[in-house]
């Protein structure tokens, strides 16, 4: 079935529910004799983490990554890495009126239309417990990357109406990432916490936005006219959980720019001076950072009581149980940052296949 797989010299097929044995996945197409470095691709998994703060879910999870395949003397084989993450805080006795009822804006309504069946405990597939998978290979090309000098920083730049209007560079990733929230100021860092912290005492959610540059990108990547490099992107962003837009460059602004504004202009190193192209022009990347942000919905479990209805269509009240998180957007950033490294080496590889 279409659907559980992403990429093409670079493909990443993931398994597992939420409140099944196991979270796990298949990797293919990583060159061979690359020495991964595990302590590393544990720290992005920490990233990820549920139970890293007390502004996030609270299901306490290890997140230890078991690889089955294609690593050998810890460098890779060139075959499909087979790996999986155990499922160990699962509490599904909370999710029993799941099993009939739906959570409003949850995926509980339209898996129950397409499948006429599903795992209501914790969201099953639906659930973001999934992105595990995509962290653990996005580690892996992330790495791999970084050996070519490409570099991949995302960070959180929006919590509500709460935004950093700071200039980025790379050096600010630290920062960012000394906070808990993940946004390069510690200022904000505190108010949006505070926030966060309020609207959890509500029993409420709230949404958010994630920034990602990616430096070092040379031009050329992008396979025009269907698998341009930012419709790719597009949908590996879209494809994560609660994700509600993308936005390249200059994004929705563009609308009330005029060409002699928005246009970039080459610098004599064939640079440009400006960036609202967001480093791709055409499908293909022209050298420059490229530049994107993802938008966050306030997710789905609140918990307040809210009507619904069960699978007659009869109306229910419903109020959410289990652990959540009050704003996704600080677990995101990893997340982000997985997805972006799958298409940049896939499209990395693609690239490589035109040159003798
Ligand atoms: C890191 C992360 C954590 C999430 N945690 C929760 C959560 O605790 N509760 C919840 O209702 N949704 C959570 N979500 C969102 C749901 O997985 C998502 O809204 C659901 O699958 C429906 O899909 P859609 O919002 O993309 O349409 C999370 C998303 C991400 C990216
Ligand atoms: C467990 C994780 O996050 C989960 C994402 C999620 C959701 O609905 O997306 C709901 C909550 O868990 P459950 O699936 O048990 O309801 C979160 O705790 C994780 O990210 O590892």
């Amino acid at each position: 079935m279409a659907g559980s797989g992403f990429g093409t010299l670079i493909r990443l097929s993931t398994f597992g529910e939420s409140h099944g044995k196991a979270i796990g996945g298949i990797l293919e197409g990583i060159p061979a004799g690359f020495t991964l470095d595990f302590d590393e691709l544990q720290k992005d998994l920490d990233r990820r983490r549920p139970g890293q703060s007390a502004i996030v879910t609270q299901r306490k999870e290890s997140d230890k990554v078991q690889f089955l395949s294609g690593i050998f003397d810890g460098k890779t084989l060139g075959t499909p890495i087979g790996f999986l993450v155990e499922n160990e805080d699962q509490r599904s006795a909370d999710y029993s009126e799941l099993e009939k009822a739906f959570r409003p804006s949850h995926a509980d309504f339209t898996y129950h239309q397409k499948y006429g069946a599903r795992d209501h405990r914790g969201g099953g597939r639906s659930s973001a417990r999934e992105t595990v998978s995509r962290v653990v290979a996005g580690a892996i090309a992330k790495q791999i990357l970084a050996q070519k000098g490409i570099r991949i920083d995302a960070f959180v730049d929006q919590i509500g109406s709460l935004q950093w209007t700071g200039e980025w560079n790379s050096g600010l990733k630290e920062l960012s990432e000394s906070t808990v929230v993940r946004v390069p100021s510690l200022e904000l860092a505190g108010k949006m916490e505070e926030l966060i912290r309020e609207v959890r005492k509500e029993g409420d959610t709230i949404g958010g936005r994630i920034r990602c540059v990616i430096e070092g990108v040379p031009a050329g990547l992008g396979e025009p006219v269907f698998d341009k490099l930012h419709a790719e992107l597009g949908k590996a962003m879209l494809s994560i959980n609660a994700v509600k837009g993308f936005e390249i460059g200059s994004g929705f602004d563009s609308i009330t720019m005029k060409g002699s504004e928005h246009n970039d202009l080459f610098t004599s190193d064939g640079k440009t001076k400006t960036n609202y192209s967001g480093g791709i022009q055409g499908g293909i990347s022209n050298g420059m950072p490229i530049d994107f942000r993802v938008a966050f919905k306030p997710v789905a479990t609140i918990m307040q009581s809210q009507e619904t209805i069960n699978e007659s269509f009869e109306p229910v009240s419903l109020s959410g149980k289990g652990r959540h998180d009050p704003c996704v957007v600080p677990r995101a950033v990893p997340i982000v940052e997985a997805m972006a490294a799958l298409v940049i080496l896939d499209y990395y590889l693609i690239q490589n296949s035109y040159r003798q």
